[in-house]
């Protein structure tokens, strides 16, 4: 084999076969061009060369792929990946990750946001290498329409770095499957794909408008003749899979080179994951890896022919603009952020103070139906109720609904259950509809009227009296027995959404609201003991929700006990009644000084409008030279004069209050902030107070130092430090630490987890 002085062309030459005499077909040599030819360089010159064009059109949004083909044993998991221990062996891929990050820091114009995927391909299986269980998760399927393929399932994880990527690199190429080969002591026995999905906005501003663009870097697994290797059981398995990819891969070459009207694309998974890159919308870059020894000379030739034709492939990639769905929400979002903000200058114009306009969190709602509960009873006042904005008004008939929602559940159940809750609720406080009494015949359906029967009423002991529906006292035992789930017939919902809930059912329902939020993951008051008490209550029935109703009163003394009898508490109420205070005090000071303002304007109206009726009814020989200046059109009277004056000193008032109000109104915002802090912090300390009555303070302050990072290095972290910084001194390139720190990482989770390579 031999390289031509023009470093694109090989020329081989074939030995000459004795045994086919002397006249024959044989071919003495094969001459092939390519785009060049490397033999015996470094690394860096294979990605300088091969890769480093290819990455700078993926920053400039244009579609890129990178994949190595050749024989098993050949190279092209060393030119796709390198040596992860040896920084100036590494491959492709992290030199491209280090490409695009150094770029992504040096364009401060631009915003960039980038994700990683990897992908194996085993055996015409889709396997997701950053899958939390790369293992298990081959639920992929590749979905492809006209402009794009698409893994659907794959794992996107967005890095922020070039250390982030990597170790998203090293830790799914410790997933991949490899094995012992004749040829290769660690062969991948499968295609794999690492792609970097870079998208690219002008600025934060303009986040609407992005270029999308993909960079595949594909490793194939090798070919192999396994005439030569005589693999048997799952290695021949695995070798008629690789093979027979790769000559599907082949197939679908040599129809694009021959501008086929079909191109087989979906023979296999790699054909299909490959679509994009070989006859689509792509920039593509192939490595023959060879190895060019006697032995392999088939497998050379092989590998050179399949690159000539890949060679003559035409791809028409272009600059990929964005009409993502998910940017137009965002600018969407944007719009609606300045709507809030010219919505929120509007009220406090115009005095309205702070309104909300925001969905409401959990716990609002919760408040909010706490608040509508406590209306229904009596305890709270009509206007007490949220009426400051559409969203809040929706927000509250949205509370009435789940309390009657509720209501109508519990009472339900309570009948579902032998009318526990409403036998004990009923006691006279439940209306009938229509007056039917309970168990009479309900003319309108063919059911009995349902409503609270009364402490003493039983079901018929005979079974006679209980079936005939016509008798009155049948009727009203079978109502009673209706309730307690011995009637076959059951009462139309309706009847039963019309009863009026007594105080304790209201109260349940409220429990069983509150039950839910506390069953929430992360809520305090779902601890050890409660968790039973929780369980129990979702079990269901009465008893639920009067488990659930003493754990609202437990929490709710708890916390009264919290706010009077705990220092920290009592400091903390203290500051939440103080900071009411001032914002009750700001807003009556508010609304007289708006009073004023009010009063003041109606003043200047009223006497701009006796002033020009004056002007108007004054005759002109009337008017007063002393007052005017002399001219005849400026010329006053005295009572015009003195109309002026006072509407110069009410505008002089109105001026004053004005600003005041402003003044006012301004410092009404910090209050209302500082008062929800307060009460932030009233919260937080209560449900810190609770952790740690139930022993937990200390899983809760671990948990808290974790969220918030130790700027503080421990011994381990210090010395893991300066091993990263030798190693990057004698790698003689600063910005080797992110390779060293991502390699060094993954080698700890690694040995975490350690476990097979092959995939079952
Ligand atoms: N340019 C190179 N310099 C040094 N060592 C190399 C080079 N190319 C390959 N090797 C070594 O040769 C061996 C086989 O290489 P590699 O695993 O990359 O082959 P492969 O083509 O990916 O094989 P397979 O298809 O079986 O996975 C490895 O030990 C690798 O380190």
């Amino acid at each position: 084999m031999r390289i031509h002085k023009d470093g694109e062309t090989i020329t081989v030459s074939f030995p000459k076969d004795a045994a086919s005499g002397l006249i024959n077909n044989q071919l003495d040599s094969l001459s092939l061009k390519f785009d060049g030819v490397l033999e015996n360089v470094s690394q860096d010159t294979v990605y300088n060369t091969c890769a480093h064009d290819a990455v700078d059109s993926v920053l400039a949004g244009v579609n890129a792929c990178v994949f190595c083909y050749g024989q098993t044993g050949a190279g092209k998991t060393f030119s796709m990946s390198g040596d992860v221990q040896n920084y100036a062996h590494r491959g492709i891929i992290p030199r491209a990750l280090h490409h695009i990050f150094k770029e992504v820091d040096l364009r401060t114009d631009k915003v960039y946001r980038v994700e990683v995927s990897y992908m194996e391909i085993y055996n015409e299986g889709l396997y997701d290498l950053l899958a939390d269980n790369p293992a298990a998760a081959d639920n992929l399927a590749i979905l492809d329409d006209a402009s794009n393929t698409v893994v659907r399932g794959l794992t996107r994880v967005e890095v922020r770095s070039e250390e982030e990527a990597l170790a998203q690199f090293f830790t799914g190429k410790q997933g991949r499957s490899t094995a012992v080969h004749v040829l290769n002591n660690s062969s991948s026995r499968s295609h794999a794909l690492f792609s970097v999905y870079v998208e690219t906005r002008a600025s934060a501003e303009a986040s609407e408008r992005a270029l999308l663009s993909k960079l595949h870097l594909v490793d194939l697994a090798g070919s192999e003749r396994t005439k030569k290797t005589n693999p048997s059981g799952e290695q021949l398995r695995e070798a008629s899979c690789i093979n027979k990819s790769l000559t599907f891969l082949e197939q679908v070459v040599s129809a694009l080179a021959r501008k086929d009207n079909h191109v087989p694309f979906r023979q296999s998974k790699l054909t299909a994951a490959l679509r994009d890159a070989l006859g689509g919308n792509c920039r593509t870059v192939m490595l023959a890896n060879l190895w060019p020894e006697a032995a392999h000379l088939d497998e050379c030739v092989s590998t050179l022919r399949f690159a000539s034709c890949v060679r003559c492939l035409e791809t028409s990639a272009v600059v990929n603009e964005s009409a993502d769905p998910v940017l137009a929400l965002r600018k969407a979002e944007r719009q609606v952020k300045e709507l809030r903000q010219e919505l929120a200058m509007r009220d406090m114009l115009s005095g309205r103070g702070r309104v909300g306009y925001e969905d409401l969190s959990e716990g609002e709602q919760l408040e909010l139906q706490q608040l509508v509960l406590r209306y229904l009873n009596g305890s709270a006042q009509l206007d007490e109720l949220p009426v400051d904005s559409l969203k809040r008004i929706k927000e509250t008939y949205k509370a009435f609904k789940a309390v009657a929602g509720s209501w109508a559940a519990a009472s339900a159940h309570g009948s579902a259950n032998g009318g526990a809750a409403d036998a004990t609720a009923g006691q006279g406080d439940v209306a009938e509809f229509d007056g039917a009494g309970v168990g009479d015949v309900d003319t309108s359906s063919s059911g009995f009227c349902i409503g609270t029967a009364p402490m003493q009423a039983r079901p018929s002991a005979s079974p006679s009296a209980a079936g005939r529906a016509d008798s009155p006292a049948s009727n009203a035992a079978a109502g009673a027995a209706g309730k307690q789930g011995l009637s076959p017939r059951v009462a139309p919902p309706s009847r039963m959404s019309m009863s009026s809930p007594s105080p304790r059912t209201q109260l349940q329902t409220a429990a069983q609201q509150q039950q839910q939020q506390l069953t929430r993951p992360g809520s305090p008051l779902l601890q050890q003991g409660q968790k039973g008490q929780l369980a129990a209550a979702a079990g269901g029935g009465a008893a639920a929700a009067e488990g659930a109703a003493e754990l609202l009163f437990d929490r709710n003394a708890l916390f009264s006990k919290y706010k009077h009898s705990v220092a920290d508490g009592k400091r903390q109420a203290e500051q939440v009644k103080q900071q009411q205070q001032q914002v009750a005090e700001l807003k009556q000071q508010i609304k007289d000084i708006g009073l004023q303002v009010n009063s003041s304007k109606e003043e200047i109206d009223s006497l701009s409008m006796q002033l020009e009726a004056r002007k108007a009814v004054t005759p002109a020989g009337n008017r007063s030279s002393s007052s005017s200046g002399g001219a005849d059109a400026g010329v006053l009277d005295n009572d015009q004069y003195v109309l002026m004056q006072q509407v110069k000193a009410a505008k002089a008032r109105y001026r004053t209050a004005f600003d005041s109000l402003r003044e006012l109104r301004s410092s009404l915002d910090p209050a209302v902030d500082s008062l929800a802090a307060a009460k932030e912090a009233l919260l937080a300390g209560f449900d810190a107070w609770l952790a740690a009555q139930q022993g937990q303070q200390l899983g809760a302050t671990q948990q808290i130092a974790a969220w918030r990072g130790d700027d503080e290095m421990d011994p381990g972290e210090a010395f893991e430090r300066m091993e990263l910084a030798r190693k990057a001194a004698q790698a003689g390139d600063p910005s080797s630490t992110a390779f060293f720190a991502a390699a060094s990482k993954t080698g700890r989770a690694a040995v975490r987890s350690p476990g097979s390579t092959m995939r079952s």
